[in-house]
């Protein structure tokens, strides 16, 4: 599976480590950066993770920021990408099982490393639901 992963100053840490993770589990990683810890603007390593996304060019993306919010917002803009903000092991578990997420956002100054690894590892293994949840998934892209 490929997943494509980018993140700002504030995810740098919690980024290296995923990836190693994710590489030591044969997953191919496409790592957009930064891989600085170097004041950086987030939506520059946004766009890259979301536009894979969204031309399916990846299964999923992971996004680290300060709070999750700026990631997400900007990775939402893209049709196709359903990114959840999360910050619990349960709510991962949801946003795949109910909003079928392609992307997890990740706040790294509110998780710890060991909860944010353990949210991607929950991500990567929870199946989108289906049932009632498709009509409500299919409705989040029709916007004017
Ligand atoms: O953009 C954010 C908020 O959604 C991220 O949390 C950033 O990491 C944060 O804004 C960066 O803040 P800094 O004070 O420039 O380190």
């Amino acid at each position: 599976m490929k997943i494509a992963i980018g993140n700002d100053h504030a995810g740098t840490d919690y980024k290296n480590e995923i990836v190693t993770y994710l590489r030591d589990n044969n997953y191919e990683v496409i790592n957009y950066g930064t891989d600085s810890s170097d004041s950086v603007d987030y939506p520059d390593f946004v766009h890259p993770v979301a536009d894979d996304v969204d031309k399916n060019n990846v299964t999923y993306g992971i996004l680290i920021c300060g709070s999750g919010n700026g990631v997400a917002m900007t990775a939402n803009k893209y049709k196709n990408v359903r990114a959840g903000l999360c910050w619990t092991k349960e709510l991962t578990t949801l946003t795949r099982q109910h909003n079928d997420a392609n992307v997890l956002c990740i706040p790294a100054r509110f998780t710890s490393k060991h909860q944010a690894l353990d949210m991607v590892k929950e991500f990567l293994a929870t199946e989108f639901e289906g049932g009632r949840h498709v009509k409500r998934v299919n409705k989040i892209s029709m916007c004017k």
